[in-house]
């Protein structure tokens, strides 16, 4: 039976469900190969497959849970199981208000990924029966890490290295049919290898974002439905809408302090590693932090927020 009901418009409401896939079979066995796939070392397939266990597993105590990998059909497979990158399912799609929007991969090791992935989502939202079409950004690249619901209202977008610019025009329509009313884009400039927004910026419940301390160098352009346009200086425009700017450094080996996910309003889940850094920053905010070892799959330069897509949240 198709799920149905996908519905988002916050990054904190309570998360009812939410989609993971698997970690694909396959070892990334030296550093030419972590390279080529953009991994950060080497990791084999049973260190994922341990870590995933353990993120299934704390994320089940919580809300519901789809494993693309059982909507995705034999004779998509073999691809499907080479591609090491399919568990950061985050970046291949987006629930957006009641929408499912599809991306496509800037990086060439996902582009299959990313079809493959779709194939999946459809199966799980449309039935096989229905066929594969779900609705895309065709225009241009979009990868979803770099995509935010900042309030039922807004979106923040960053267009830089993987997302297109040219993915603007279509992605303002997306929003507008949605329901949202603007849309903020930020620019994160390419040489700095920050390969998608979340793993520099983040929402803080409704009255805080953390933010990498360069951000507030990068002013925010505004769009609005009906055509207005204006910049905002990055800190004021969250002040202007009722969200205090905490800068933060990252520590450690990856580094992924911003990548977490709301479970609920007042609660988070992030690496072991990013939780004690967040930890005492989200509890001036009321939230707490639960935890969880997935070290092995940071080594895909990634954390809980790229191995997560959220199919339906409560409205605040
Ligand atoms: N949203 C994210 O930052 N996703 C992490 C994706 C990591 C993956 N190795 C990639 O290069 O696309």
């Amino acid at each position: 039976m198709p799920f149905t009901g996908i519905e988002c418009w916050s990054e904190s409401g309570l998360l009812e469900c939410v989609a993971v896939f698997r970690p694909a079979a396959l070892d990334v066995a030296t550093s030419l190969e972590a390279a080529a796939v953009g991994f950060t070392g080497t990791v084999t397939y049973q260190e994922t497959e341990e870590a995933f266990g353990r993120l299934k597993e704390t994320l089940g105590r919580f809300c519901a849970l789809v494993d693309l990998w059982d909507f995705l059909p034999s004779d998509e497979r073999a691809v499907s199981n080479a591609a090491v990158n399919r568990v950061f399912v985050r970046d291949t799609a987006a629930v957006v208000g009641g929408q499912l929007v599809t991306g496509n991969a800037a990086f060439p090791a996902r582009i299959a990924e990313f079809e493959t992935t779709h194939v999946a989502l459809s199966n799980l939202v449309r039935g096989p029966e229905q066929g594969a079409a779900l609705p895309e950004i065709r225009a241009a690249r979009v990868e979803f890490g770099d995509l935010f619901l900042l309030d039922s209202e807004r979106l923040l977008i960053n267009l830089g290295l993987r997302s297109d610019v040219r993915s603007l025009q279509t992605f303002l329509e997306v929003a507008w049919r949605a329901g949202f009313r603007e849309v903020g884009v930020l620019c994160i400039p390419e040489h700095l290898g920050i390969i998608h927004l979340d793993l520099a910026f983040n929402v803080l419940g409704p009255q805080a974002v953390v933010a990498r301390s360069f951000l507030r160098h990068f002013p925010i352009r505004v769009f609005q439905q009906g055509g207005a346009q204006r910049w905002e200086a990055f800190e004021a425009y969250f002040s202007a809408r009722g969200r205090r700017v905490i800068p933060f450094e990252p520590v450690g080996p990856g580094g992924f302090m911003s990548n977490y996910i709301f479970l609920g309003p007042q609660l988070i889940l992030a690496s072991e590693s990013a939780a004690s850094q967040l930890r005492p920053i989200a509890r001036d905010f009321g939230i707490e932090v639960e935890s969880v070892d997935i070290e092995a799959l940071e080594r895909g330069n990634g954390s809980v927020r790229c191995l997560t897509l959220p199919l339906k949240r409560q409205a605040l």
